[in-house]
């Protein structure tokens, strides 16, 4: 559904320094997934937002959204082809002046949509985002997390492939965020819409996304499924959505060293009580753990302690079981 190769965007300042904002970034997101894209202030992430929505042309590189190459099109297949993104942003960004209702039709009228059918759409959307009784109410008489609800019933109005959310949750408290997050599930369930989410929270990442992606330097060095990246313990990715267990050095023995183990639930994969088996089996003792679900994937983190002089044969056993396992630097 959406597809960036090697996209390059350089900005020349006028000191005459140039600034690789984006700097080969590539990028697939299937149709359908929520996809998360992580990164610190300056990695390229509001770029990358303008090279999707076509509001800036790449330097070079390729950018397909829902199969439409953006950078070849004219002005006015451009102006189509943004229709097919719904754009959410970290404030709701609602006309002050007109009703929810009101809001929620802007962008059928921009879109040239006969007024007497906008009135079924804006009430399905509101309907959707749990707000039919409010359309007549004015973003003043809103909380924040209503009025996010009404920025998607707008982004969604004009059925786009793709709904776009920049920062949706950082300006909302941690139980809004929640209900905001299950809502953009829910519309993803519903109406089969494929999400991104650009945002600096790894919470957000955790609730709601199917995959993710960690952007650095205006480039993804990390990328995949949660599932994926989760049990690969040695990305950074993984260490921060589900960060392994302290062990405090002063509560080692003098000749143990730490394993970190990372567990994923996958059929055929051998469960944290086998885990914790085999470990025994190996003179290790668990000394620290979590287990917790993010979207459909079960994961698991360990720290075993071991001998030192039994930590590769106990790596090894626990590899050929098909366990992810590190010995802790
Ligand atoms: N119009 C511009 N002209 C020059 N440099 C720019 C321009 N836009 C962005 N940059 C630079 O490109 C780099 C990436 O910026 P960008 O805003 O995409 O990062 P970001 O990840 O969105 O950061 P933040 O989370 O702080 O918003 C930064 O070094 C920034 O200074």
């Amino acid at each position: 559904m959406i597809s960036l190769r090697d996209v390059h965007k350089v900005y020349q300042l006028r000191n005459g320094a140039t600034v690789r904002a984006l700097d080969g970034l590539s990028l697939e997101v299937p149709a359908g997934a929520i996809h998360g894209v992580v990164g610190t202030s300056g990695a390229g992430k509001s770029t990358l937002v303008r090279c999707l929505t076509a509001l800036e042309r790449p330097t070079s590189g390729q950018v397909r959204v829902a199969g439409q190459d953006m950078a070849a099109l004219s002005p006015g297949e451009l102006r189509k082809a943004r229709r097919a993104i719904g754009m959410v942003f970290q404030h709701a960004n609602l006309l002050d002046s007109r009703t929810t209702a009101q809001n929620v039709a802007y962008p059928l009228a921009l879109a040239g949509v006969p007024r007497g059918s906008r009135h079924e759409t804006v009430q399905r959307m509101l309907d959707l985002v749990g707000l039919g009784d409010r359309g007549d109410s004015y973003p003043a008489q809103l909380s924040g997390g209503q009025k996010q609800r009404v920025g998607i019933a707008r982004a969604l109005a004009d059925q786009p492939a793709v709904l776009l959310c920049d920062e949706p949750t950082s300006a909302l408290d941690p139980e809004t965020t929640r209900s905001i997050l299950e809502l953009i599930r829910d519309v993803r369930d519903r109406l089969g819409v494929t999400v991104v989410i650009i945002t600096h929270e790894m919470s957000v990442v955790r609730q709601v996304c199917d995959s993710v992606s960690l952007l650095e330097a205006g480039r993804v060095v990390e990328s995949g499924p949660i599932e994926q990246v989760v049990s690969d313990v040695s990305s950074r990715l993984s260490h921060e959505l589900v960060p392994v267990p302290e062990v405090p050095r002063a509560s080692l023995a003098p000749n143990d060293v730490v394993l970190d183990v990372a567990l994923t639930a996958h059929p055929g994969q051998p469960a944290a009580a086998h885990v914790m088996s085999l470990a025994a089996e190996q003179g290790a003792d668990v000394a620290g753990g979590v287990f917790e679900t993010l979207g459909s994937a079960q994961v698991g983190r360990l720290a075993l302690t071991v001998p030192a002089s039994r930590s590769s044969a106990a790596v090894a056993a626990l590899r050929e079981a098909g366990v992810t396992v590190e010995e802790r630097a």
